[in-house]
């Protein structure tokens, strides 16, 4: 276990079972009678840990039995558990001895929100994006095979996960190795809204077996119509065909195909039963996957009805009525996934060609806006953001405006599709890259840090970055009128600066404006850091510094006229970006300023070299140094130094 984890401020009161289990080891202890009790004490502790400090929530709940099951059938830590995505694992942190910890969950130094390999020898791979867990799976088991090991690898994925193409990936590689894991398949229906798509449809009928009750029934309604010879004879044939029938629709039939043992359905909430039948399979040499069906949220009833708004609660509530306990601000100002998602569907009312295409996220990113208005227009494609990305392309070949709204972390996913197949055959696909910059509490498995370096470098690309709700609205005018290629727009998670909006205006592409004029040093910034050097500015004025600012709205094309005239005026130019100091805006002045021959000291602000663990956005930008006052400090020791700090 990671000894720096701080331990919760809050002590929790465990249950009778609870307070006797701080490891699988002892959890083993217990008879399998026992296990419901102890899945309801953990489901108890989570709903209890939630309610006072947020976090994920649905399903966690809907898991308490697989988790507890698990790491009872399962010789844990030896036996390799691997959690897709991971949002759903805190049953299984709870039972892994970090039950003294939970209540410092995703907060600043306290227990991460997802399995970590650095957290304990529990979480058995690093998970946060989806549909990972059977290629990691496939692959500690083939390690496994090559050193003679003797161990066992279990993938628990869910339904929405199994829509991702690397599931396939996974799965395919697996039949074809003929290795011993075991792929639980958690199906509730749910990915964070209703689950899309044609495999959602297939478990469904595995589940109530109806296609196969169907077609039957079809086919011999039909045949008893034709009461004579000839239908006594197709009767006859298609008994015999029945059982060929039967077989191509068996339950699992499809998973069969690809080289697993197919079990289930069964319900994932018996506790009893899932410990038997695990302890059963656990010994077969094969691929094999084992299909749970089980409520997301169970055990807490507004969770259950409202399954999508309970995938994650963001502050507290009331543990019995789920009446949220968070001060509602009645001034706060909307959330800029909300002006995205007002705005594009005012855009779309009057531009017919655009539509709006979502991989999963239509509540996160507010897309729904827009399939609320024009259904016919709103596509969500499941976890699949490199098909996300391809699907947009081909609209965009004929005529479309596609705006793929996909959170800039899980963009990520989808980087040679916007080489590849937007980029290089300059498609007009617009890219809403939500959660730009740091998300909070997340981590590093969802900040959204990389986007401006991985993008400045792609040849067609337009790329800017709005400093408030206004500019994002001008912005995605401005992109959806551009017919030259894909264009970028990047924009952070939560609320705007809440001020009125106007009229949208096109943009002039690769034109940024000076905010302040000033003296001595120029601070650049790009996105919501342009607030942050507006605040800086105005701390160092009093300590009689007197900067520009200047916003510079594109990263590419980068205003060239401005940073020229800017080098005119200012040795000391500072750029700040809630991006990797690596390759993005900063790096952008700093090529062109070399490129110029310009002989400026530059000191590039952004994202460390290093991976930004979870907290609030408030405490990480602190321990960065891109809030006011630690900008404000860089740029004192920046303004006084004789050194070339970069260039
Ligand atoms: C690549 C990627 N895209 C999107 C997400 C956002 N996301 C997190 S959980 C989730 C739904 C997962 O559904 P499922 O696997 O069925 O698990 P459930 O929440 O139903 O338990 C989504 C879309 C992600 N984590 N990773
Ligand atoms: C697990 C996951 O990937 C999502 O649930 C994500 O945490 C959502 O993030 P937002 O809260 O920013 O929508
Ligand atoms: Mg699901």
């Amino acid at each position: 276990m990671n000894p720096n984890l701080k331990e919760s401020e809050e002590l929790a009161s465990f249950g009778t079972y609870l307070s006797k289990i701080d490891s699988p080891e002892d959890l083993r202890k217990f008879s399998i009678e026992e296990l419901p009790a102890i899945a309801q004490e953990c489901r108890e502790l989570v709903i209890d840990a939630v309610s006072k400090n947020g976090g994920h929530f649905g399903s966690s709940l809907g898991v308490a039995e697989l988790s507890v099951a698990l790491h009872y059938a399962y010789n844990t830590p030896k036996d390799q558990i691997i959690w897709d995505v991971g949002h759903q694992a805190y049953v299984h942190k709870i039972l892994t001895g970090r039950k003294n910890f939970f209540y410092s969950n995703r907060k600043y130094g306290g227990v991460s929100g997802f399995p970590k390999r650095a957290e304990s020898c529990y979480d058995a791979f690093g998970v946060g994006h989806a549909s990972t867990s059977i290629s990691a799976a496939t692959g500690m088991a083939a390690a496994r095979d090559l050193a003679h090991e003797d161990f066992k690898v279990v993938a628990v994925i869910g339904d929405g996960s199994m829509t991702g193409g690397m599931a396939f990936e996974g799965m395919n590689h697996l039949g074809h190795l003929k290795t011993d894991v075991t792929v639980i398949l958690n199906d509730n229906r749910m990915s964070i809204d209703p689950n899309v798509g044609g495999l959602r449809e297939y478990l469904t009928d595995i589940t109530t077996n109806f296609t196969y009750n169907k077609i039957r029934r079809d086919i011999w309604q039909t045949l008893s119509k034709f009461d004579n010879e000839i239908g006594s004879t197709a009767r006859r044939l298609v008994r015999g065909i029945e059982d060929g029938l039967k077989a191509a629709l068996t339950p699992g039939s499809y998973f069969e195909a690809l080289g697993f043992r197919y079990f289930g359905p069964i319900d994932g909430h018996d506790v009893g039963h899932l410990a038997r039948v695990l302890t059963e399979i656990r010994g077969l040499p094969h691929p094999k996957l084992l299909h749970i069906v089980t409520v997301k949220g169970k055990g807490f009833a507004p969770a259950e009805a409202n399954q999508s708004k309970w995938h994650a609660q963001s502050g507290a509530f009331d543990k019995v009525t789920g009446v949220s306990l968070k001060k509602a601000d009645p001034n706060a100002a909307p959330k800029y996934q909300d002006v995205f998602g007002d705005a594009i569907t005012k855009i779309a009312g009057k531009d017919q060609r655009v539509v709006g295409v979502t991989a999963a996220m239509p509540s996160g990113t507010s897309l729904k806006k827009l399939g609320e208005k024009y259904p016919e227009r709103f596509f969500d494609v499941g976890i699949a953001e490199p098909h996300a990305v391809t699907f947009a392309a081909g609209m965009a070949v004929h005529g479309f405006k596609p705006v793929c709204a996909i959170y800039s972390t899980f963009l990520q996913r989808a980087y040679d599709q916007i080489i590849h197949d937007v980029a290089l055959q300059k498609l007009n696909v617009i890219f809403a890259i939500d959660r730009a910059g740091l998300v909070g509490a997340d981590g590093p498995t969802h900040h959204g840090v990389f986007d401006l370096s991985f993008l400045r470098m792609i040849p067609n690309m337009v790329v800017m970055a709005p400093m408030h709700e206004q500019e994002l609205c001008d912005m995605l005018l401005t992109a959806v009128k551009y017919e030259n290629g894909p264009v970028a727009v990047r924009y952070p998670r939560g609320n705007g600066l809440g001020m009125a909006l106007q009229e949208f205006k096109q943009l002039p592409i690769g034109k940024g404006e000076v905010l302040r004029d000033g003296e001595e040093i120029a601070i650049l910034g790009i996105g919501l850091m342009s607030n942050v050097a507006l605040e800086a500015a105005a701390l160092l004025e009093a300590q009689g510094v007197s900067p520009l600012v200047a916003n510079m709205r594109f990263v590419k094309p980068i205003d060239t006229e401005l940073l020229d005239a800017i080098c005119a005026r200012f040795d000391r130019i500072v750029t700040i970006e809630e991006n990797t100091v690596i390759g993005g805006f900063g790096s952008a002045v700093c090529e062109y300023l070399q490129e110029k021959g310009h002989r400026n000291r530059v000191l590039t602000l952004g994202i460390p070299d290093r991976f930004i663990e979870h907290g609030s956005v408030a405490d990480l930008h602190r321990e960065i140094g891109l809030d006011a006052q630690g900008v404000v400090k860089r740029i004192l020791e920046f303004a006084h130094s004789e050194d070339i700090v970069a260039m």
